[in-house]
């Protein structure tokens, strides 16, 4: 798939040799051999059928034979030669096909898995970039497309083989006849393409729109309760999304099928326009008798089954010219993350922001990008820090940049004294556990020792209150079908059990009841201090400001303040000292109302 290898025939070809070079070999050796046998299977009838043509053998010295008694065969020797080689075909060409499939299964599943190494070494913006729906579509229906396309290769190769045989038999029946033939496949195949260039182009634009009809399925299935409650949203969505798309690609799979139809319908008339032309032009300008003519014509009719097997396997070919084209560009734009591939946990007891910037780029003319930074913080294990500020102010992209999932586009983020580089990211990464508000939830804890496991799961189950809801079994949850707030605390179950040393939680008790809200401030979170975590919280809960070690308030992609401890302290009890004076004032002022 690489360097533009699957975008020509030959590069789809590729793909089947390096999936499996014997198998492809085999099957390309067998399906010729069935090609050449079919290419027999038309003489040997003629043989039977016409006496002038018994100088390729000479069936008056056989005799008869009496099948059972009952049957005669007239030509044993012929008869058994036939019906070997149909035997022959048969056996070759399912020895050959079931090659072909097996490496195209195999291409198939390699290159799909391919495309998930290739996503899991995407880095976070360039996946936010590209969608999920584009890669989506990638794996679920242009794969299958290039592995289909490439498997036709051997039938080309079968086909071609007995058009090649019939034609080395229609040079011994009549040479003008053969040059007629072979000049009409040339033309042929010259004008044939002229309809599938128009083909190809209406088939490419009907793919261009299934990315478009993806994306509108998603927001049908996601968006399902939003539209339900809204007939104007639903029609609009519908019309302008979905079923806009549906129009375009109904409009250009329609055209794109005609011109393809006709240049494959033409690709397997041609040879009948041929035979028509030998049948009342050319027999008479040679003088061709009965006896000859009939043998000619039986070879071109036989020609017509590979002709129209090459044209109807160019189909495939250009449906996965075009999977492939779309494929190519997709693998282009999904960089490989420079990182060292596997790497034991590097620790920290720092985390250094220093001037570190990152910009979201503008989409469109009128969009505007995003620019965060420069920022400078320094975070400390077991410091509970609190990100606060207005939407919007770059919490969630600060707190990305933290968990080293973006990497800053200036400034460097340091663990201790070690600057996070592509050579130790991945190590670093494995020393931190982060819940953003798209979380997901695997339906196991993968990647866990499974020592105890379960027992201590099921401990922390207990403490999170989900312990009559979810059953824990060799690391499998026995649901995760559970409420946003359930499903949160169930995710933070995870990191729990993953026990790393930066902790990230991004509005994670947004979804929490106020009883569960006060246990995470004033339970979980000191406790993830007690034992020397770094926890970074992303938070609008006021309330709970007054408990953190330090807070840094966001605005407009800046820090624009930093309260340690000792000013948040002061800040509570100002704001104590003001409550108080506020209800002695507003007591005063109801006993001289009073
Ligand atoms: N994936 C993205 N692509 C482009 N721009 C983005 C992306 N995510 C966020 N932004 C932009 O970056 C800005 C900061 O977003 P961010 O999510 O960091 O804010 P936040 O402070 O976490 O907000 P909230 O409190 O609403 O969660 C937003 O104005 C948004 O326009």
């Amino acid at each position: 798939m690489k360097d533009n290898q699957a975008n020509s025939p030959t590069g789809l070809f590729k793909l089947l040799t390096a999936t499996s070079p014997n198998k492809v070999f085999f099957s390309i050796l067998l399906g010729s051999l069935a090609g050449m046998a079919y290419a027999v299977v038309v003489p040997l009838i003629l043989l039977s059928l016409q006496p002038a043509l018994s100088r390729l053998m000479q069936p008056e010295f056989e005799s008869s034979y009496w099948l059972l008694g009952t049957f005669e065969i007239t030509s044993p020797t012929q008869a058994f030669y036939y019906f070997s080689i149909v035997m022959f075909i048969l056996l070759c060409r399912v020895t050959s096909e079931t090659m072909v499939a097996q490496t195209s299964i195999d291409a198939t599943v390699g290159l799909r898995k391919k495309l998930y190494k290739r996503v899991s070494q995407l880095p976070i913006q360039s996946l936010e970039q590209i969608g999920q729906s584009r890669i989506l579509t990638a794996m679920n229906n242009d794969i299958a497309r290039v592995t289909e396309g490439a498997a036709v290769f051997p039938n080309i190769l079968v086909a071609s083989a007995t058009l090649f045989g019939m034609l080395a038999f229609l040079m011994y029946l009549k040479l003008e006849v053969f040059l007629f033939i072979v000049a009409i496949i040339i033309f042929g195949a010259l004008t044939y393409r002229i309809p599938l260039f128009f083909g190809q182009k209406y088939m490419a634009r009907s793919r261009n729109s299934f990315d478009g009809i993806q994306e509108g399925m998603r927001g049908l299935i996601y968006g399902a309760k939003e539209l339900k409650l809204n007939q104007q949203k639903k029609q609009a969505f519908l019309e302008e999304s979905l079923h806009a798309y549906e129009e375009k690609f109904r409009a250009a799979q329609k055209r794109g099928r005609f011109y393809l139809s006709a240049g494959m319908n033409y690709g397997t008339l041609i040879s009948f326009f041929a035979i028509g032309i030998v049948t009342y032009i050319m027999a008479n300008y040679y003088g061709l008798s009965q006896n000859n003519l009939q043998g000619i014509v039986m070879v071109l009719l036989y020609i017509t089954g590979p002709m129209a097997a090459l044209t109807s396997l160019v189909n495939n070919i250009i449906m996965a010219r075009i999977a492939a084209k779309k494929l190519d560009k997709l693998l282009q734009e999904m960089p490989i993350e420079e990182t060292s591939d596997w790497s034991e946990a590097i620790d920290c007891q720092q985390l250094h922001v220093k001037g570190v910037e990152y910009i979201y780029p503008a989409k469109s003319s009128e969009d505007k990008e995003f620019h965060l930074g420069p920022v400078d913080l320094t975070l400390h294990r077991g410091e509970v820090t609190y990100l606060v500020g207005g939407n919007g102010s770059g919490k969630t992209t600060l707190s990305k940049l933290l968990s080293l999932h973006y990497v800053p586009s200036k400034g460097s983020i340091c663990f201790d004294d070690q600057a996070v580089t592509n050579l130790n990211r991945e190590a670093c990464r494995q020393s931190i556990s982060a819940i953003y508000s798209d979380f997901y939830l695997f339906t196991k804890l993968y990647g866990l020792a499974p020592d105890e496991l379960d027992q201590r799961a099921a401990e922390n189950l207990k403490e999170l209150g989900l312990d009559e809801k979810v059953t824990i079994h060799d690391g499998v949850f026995s649901t995760t079908d559970l409420s946003a707030g359930q499903k949160k605390r169930l995710a933070l179950l995870v990191t729990y059990l993953e026990d790393r040393t930066i902790y990230v939680f991004d509005e994670w008790a947004a979804d929490q009841d106020p009883s569960f809200k006060d246990i995470f401030y004033y339970q979980i979170l000191p406790e993830l201090k007690r034992l020397n975590k770094m926890v970074i919280v992303i938070t609008h809960d006021d309330r709970y400001f007054h408990l953190a070690d330090k807070v840094v308030k966001m605005e407009n992609g800046q820090v624009a303040q930093e309260l340690t401890k000792d000013m948040l302290t002061q800040q509570a009890s100002d704001n104590h000292e003001d409550n108080q004076a506020v209800g002695k004032h507003r007591r005063e002022e109801a006993h001289a109302d009073g």
